[in-house]
């Protein structure tokens, strides 16, 4: 079972109002993305501070994150905490280039480690796939006051998987206003 969980709970403090609701093409940002996931995951799950405002998107499971705190991470821990299976699908909401088939490539290359993307020397640690066995670990870097998923996956140790062609263009987050107007140069 291939279980994809989208982290969308963040601030979007550098976009300036919620991105991942922002339309690009007539369709919100993470409309994009859950059509890719959809296109190759089992069960796709939208993972937020505010579930209901997702409540439009269809065929997707709406789930509230246990931590009050506000970072990615706290969306990779209710993640890795709903979850029965060995290993899950993690992706950004913010990444309306990501494409199936990467989704499907990172899957089959994962083993049991974390397993992310490396794209022109960069680490994406906010798409890749996630063991449920990390999850103490990311327990232990929460208590101990950790915030940031590089950090944290640099700790745990990850596996890589670094060819991409024909698709290296779906590795941008769209964090700035900036970036909006890249990705619908490409959409
Ligand atoms: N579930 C969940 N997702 C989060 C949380 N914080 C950030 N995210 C998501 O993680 C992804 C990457 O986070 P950031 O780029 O830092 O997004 P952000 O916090 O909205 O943006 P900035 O305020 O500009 O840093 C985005 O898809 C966010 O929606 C959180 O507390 N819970």
């Amino acid at each position: 079972m291939m279980e994809c969980y989208i982290l969308a709970g963040g601030q979007s403090r550098r976009f300036g109002e919620d991105k991942t609701l922002f339309p690009l093409k007539g369709k919100p940002c993470i409309q994009w993305v859950v059509e890719q996931a959809q296109s190759v995951c089992d069960r796709v799950f939208i993972v937020a501070k505010e579930p209901q405002k997702y409540s439009f998107l269809k065929g997707v499971e709406l789930l509230k994150d246990i931590l009050q705190e506000q970072f990615a991470l706290a969306g990779l821990y209710t993640a890795l905490s709903h979850t029965n299976q060995d290993k899950v699908v993690v992706l950004s909401a913010d990444m309306p280039l990501i494409k199936g088939e990467l989704i499907s490539l990172i899957w089959e290359r994962s083993k049991d480690k974390i397993t992310l993307f490396k794209v022109k020397g960069k680490i994406f640690p906010l798409f890749g796939v996630y063991p449920k066995g990390v999850k103490p670990a990311l327990e232990e870097y929460l208590k101990g006051g950790g915030l940031r998923a590089m950090e944290f996956v640099e700790k745990v140790g990850y596996e890589v998987v670094e060819d991409v062609e024909p698709f290296s263009y779906a590795f941008i987050n769209m964090n700035t206003k900036e970036d909006a107007r890249v990705i619908l140069e490409i959409l």
